[in-house]
C-alpha cells in the first residue's frame, strides 16, 4: 500500500512482528501434520504483508499461531519464535495472551458473523471491546461507537448503532467487524481472507478501507488470501506459502514483474487475464500435499515443471535469488541463479545441515 523508498526505509527499524522458524504441527491419533513447517517472516509497522497460497499451505494456521488460537490437537512447536515489539509470544501463558489479543494484535476473519454475536446489537458488541481495552463506558462508549463506524464508513451509524448484525448486509458486517477490531486500537492487524465472500465491488471498497485506516493508523497488517489479485491491491511485500513452508518471498512489484519459484509462476499464471488469448484460466496440476514429517526434499518437486533429480533429495533453504537481490528469496535448488546448479546444491544441503527441527 506504502511506496517504495518508505519501505526501504521501514526496515532500518526494528519489526513490530518478526517469526523465525515457526513450526505447528496438529498430533491427531493417526498422523503429526505439520501444518507450519519452518516459517520466517517479518513486519513492520505500518507495512501489509501478504501471505497468499493455495488451500491448504498453512495460510490460516500461521495467523492462529501468533493469534495463539491454534487448536487441540494442535502446538507451536519448541524452537518455534514470535517477537512482537520486542517480547517473545511462544512463553506467554494463555492469560497473557488473552490481554495481547485486542489489544496489541486483532484479527478480522472471512466470515464475519464469526466475530459477531447475533444476540447483541453491533453498537453493544464494539462498546463492549471499547470497555475491555480502553476502559470507556456509558455515554462516552456510544459516542466512540459512533465514530468508529463512522471511520469505517457505515452510514447513518447514530441510528445502525442500535442494529443487530442481521440488519446489516455482508459488507457493512465485514465493516462493522473492522470497527470493532479497532477499537481495541490494535498495532497489528491479521485479516485472513476478509473479503473472500463479498463480491468484487464491496472487495474493492474493503480492501480501500483498509488502507485508509493503515495510513491514518499506522497500522500493520498481516494480509491473507490465496487470491493473487488481491495481494498486488494490497500488499507490500509477499510471502508464498506451500505445503507450510515459505517458497518464495519479495516486495510487491518484485515478485510479480520477477516470479523466481515456478510455483510463483504457475501461481501468476492462474490469473483470470494474465494469459492473452488463454480461454480458461490455467491452474497448477495436482494438489498441495499434507506435509507428515519434516522435509527431506522440495515438496513442490511433483507438480514442478523445471524438477530435477536433487530436487526429490535435497530440502531447498530460502535463499536469495541472486547476488543483487538482498530482499528477493525464494526456496528453491534453482537459486542462487548466478552460480552453477551444483554450487546451488551444495549451497542449499549445507543450509539444511544447519535447520533446527522440531518433533514436539
Ligand atoms: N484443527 C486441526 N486439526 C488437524 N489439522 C488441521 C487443523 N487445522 C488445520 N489443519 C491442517 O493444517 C493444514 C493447513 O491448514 P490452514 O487452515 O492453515 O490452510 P490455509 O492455507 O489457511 O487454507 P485455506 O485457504 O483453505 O483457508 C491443512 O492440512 C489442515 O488440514
Ligand atoms: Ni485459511
Amino acid at each position: 500500500m506504502a511506496q517504495r523508498e518508505t519501505s526501504a526505509a521501514r526496515r532500518e527499524e526494528e519489526p513490530l512482528l518478526s517469526v523465525d522458524n515457526l513450526q505447528t504441527a496438529f498430533f491427531t491419533d493417526k498422523e503429526v501434520i505439520r501444518a507450519v513447517d519452518g516459517v520466517s517472516f517479518d513486519i513492520h509497522r505500518g507495512e501489509t504483508v501478504g501471505i497468499v497460497g493455495e488451500s491448504g499451505s498453512g495460510k490460516s494456521v500461521t495467523a492462529r499461531s501468533i493469534m495463539g488460537l491454534v487448536d487441540s490437537p494442535g502446538r507451536v512447536l519448541e524452537g518455534s519464535s514470535i517477537r512482537f515489539d520486542g517480547e517473545e509470544l511462544t512463553e506467554k501463558t494463555e492469560k497473557q495472551y488473552r490481554n495481547l489479543r485486542g489489544s496489541d494484535i486483532a484479527m478480522v476473519f472471512q466470515d464475519p458473523l464469526t466475530s459477531l454475536n447475533p444476540v447483541y446489537t453491533v453498537g453493544n458488541q464494539i462498546k463492549e471491546a471499547l470497555r475491555l481495552h480502553q476502559n470507556l463506558r456509558g455515554s462516552a462508549a456510544t459516542e466512540e461507537a459512533i465514530e468508529l463506524l463512522e471511520a469505517v464508513g457505515i452510514p447513518d451509524a447514530a441510528r445502525r448503532v442500535r442494529e443487530y448484525p442481521h440488519e446489516f448486509s455482508g459488507g457493512m458486517r465485514q465493516r462493522a467487524v473492522i470497527a470493532m477490531a479497532l477499537a481495541c486500537d490494535p498495532e497489528l492487524l491479521i485479516c485472513d481472507e476478509p473479503t473472500t465472500a463479498l463480491d468484487v465491488t464491496i472487495q474493492a471498497q474493503i480492501l480501500e478501507l483498509l488502507e485508509e485506516l493503515q495510513e491514518e493508523r499506522n497500522l500493520a497488517i498481516m494480509f491473507i488470501t490465496h487470491d493473487m489479485g488481491v495481494i498486488a491491491e494490497t500488499s507490500d511485500r509477499v510471502n508464498v506459502m506451500y505445503a507450510g513452508e515459505i517458497i518464495e518471498s519479495a516486495p510487491v512489484e518484485d515478485l510479480y514483474e520477477n516470479p523466481r519459484h515456478p510455483y510463483t509462476e504457475g501461481l501468476l499464471q492462474s490469473i483470470p487475464g494474465n494469459q492473452p488469448g488463454a480461454e480458461r484460466l490455467s491452474t497448477i496440476e495436482g494438489d498441495v500435499p499434507t506435509p507428515n514429517e519434516p522435509a527431506s526434499y522440495c515438496r513442490f518437486e511433483p507438480r514442478c515443471p523445471k524438477a530435477f533429480e536433487e530436487c526429490t533429495k535435497v530440502h531447498p533453504a530460502s535463499v536469495e535469488v541472486n547476488a543483487e537481490s538482498e530482499d528477493h528469496t525464494a526456496a528453491c535448488l534453482l537459486y542462487p541463479e548466478d552460480v552453477s546448479q551444483e554450487e546451488a546444491v551444495e549451497l542449499h544441503e549445507q543450509r539444511e545441515s544447519q535447520r533446527e527441527v522440531s518433533e514436539r
